[in-house]
């Protein structure tokens, strides 16, 4: 067979395969039978075998890394990842409310997310390539676990056009994952994780990216490290880009124009945690336009226009 349909066969593949794993993996929705995944799959496996050179970062078949990494190196993050301030009550939210419409009036918007209980992250792509995966760390300096997070299969290898962009996100352990995971821990006598959060964390610090990939890790997007260059005027549209960019962003965020319909929010999600697949341990809200989260600006390590309203402890039946 001639190399130029080598090629375009490899890449025929690695067009269908990354697609149907984007059906699967970010809408909950594939369009073929796993078994037509699987034989695409052993298909280009073989073709690979058979042409080695032609390998591109493309192919999915190079999700999971060979070697086993010495140590992680470190990344600068080119825009400080912050934390949240917290609010614990009904009042810490009117207050929140209060500080911003004596800063900014009383003509903005709200953007509540579900917050996911994982482990925050960044994620470089260049030229739509995805290049580079960190650990938030300290918020500025992080560590490269680009490896590991290449094994979560809803994190595209490639973006839906060729951009280059740091986004940022939580990857997290779904419930049903962690407890196969504990299950199986069990039977072979070992030390159990706490919850899915420290299994997630411990997953993704792994050296040997096989045993990232054997954790099934998942991961929600939501938000980037320089909305100007994405060109987006409201943290809601920066996320409806991501999604079309072929990220996966958790679909229960709504946009409210009062704290009260925040409240009836938060207070919806309070009860209904134990119908998710992944834990949540509270709502995040932000002031949707980036124009006045400019104007609001941040403190050392807390942005001023967004807040986490923390769910109570729940009581541990013991
Ligand atoms: N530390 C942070 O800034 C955030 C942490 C989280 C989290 N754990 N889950 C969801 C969001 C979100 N949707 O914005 C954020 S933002």
């Amino acid at each position: 067979m001639a190399l130029d349909s080598v090629e375009k066969q490899l890449k025929e593949l690695y067009n269908l395969l990354n697609q149907y794993n984007y059906e699967y993996h970010v809408l909950d929705n594939p369009s073929v039978p796993d078994a037509e995944y699987d034989r695409l799959m052993r298909e280009l496996v073989k073709l690979e075998e058979e042409h080695p050179e032609l390998i591109s970062p493309d192919s999915p078949t190079q999700r999971v890394g060979g070697e086993a990494l010495t140590a992680f190196e470190k990344v600068r993050h080119e825009t400080q990842m912050l934390s949240l301030a917290n609010a614990f009550s009904e009042d810490d939210l009117r207050d929140f409310d209060r500080r911003i419409r004596q800063a900014i009036g009383e003509q903005f918007s709200y953007v509540c997310e579900l917050k996911i209980d994982g482990l925050a992250v960044s994620l470089r792509y260049v030229d739509g390539l995805f290049v580079q995966g960190a650990t938030r760390g300290d918020g500025t300096i992080g560590e490269d676990i680009t490896a590991n997070l290449k094994t979560i299969r809803s994190v595209p290898i490639r973006l839906k056009e060729p951009l280059s962009l740091e986004v940022r996100g939580e990857a997290y352990m779904p419930k049903k994952s962690f407890l196969t995971l504990n299950k199986v821990r069990e039977e072979n006598g070992e030390v159990l994780f706490a919850n899915p959060r420290n299994a997630a964390a411990g997953s993704l610090r792994q050296l040997d990216p096989r045993i990232a990939a054997s954790r099934n890790l998942d991961i929600f997007l939501y938000g980037m490290g320089d909305y100007g260059t994405a060109g987006v005027a409201s943290h809601s549209a920066g996320l409806d880009l991501l999604e079309k960019l072929g990220l996966k962003v958790n679909k229960e965020r709504r946009k409210y124009d009062s704290i009260e319909e925040v409240i009836e929010y938060i207070k919806k999600w309070t009860g209904n945690r134990p119908n998710l697949d992944y834990e949540i341990d509270g709502i995040v809200i932000k002031v949707d336009s980036i124009d006045q989260q400019e104007q609001l600006g941040t403190t050392a390590r807390t942005p001023r226009w967004a807040i986490a309203y923390k769910f109570p402890a729940e009581e541990v039946v013991t």
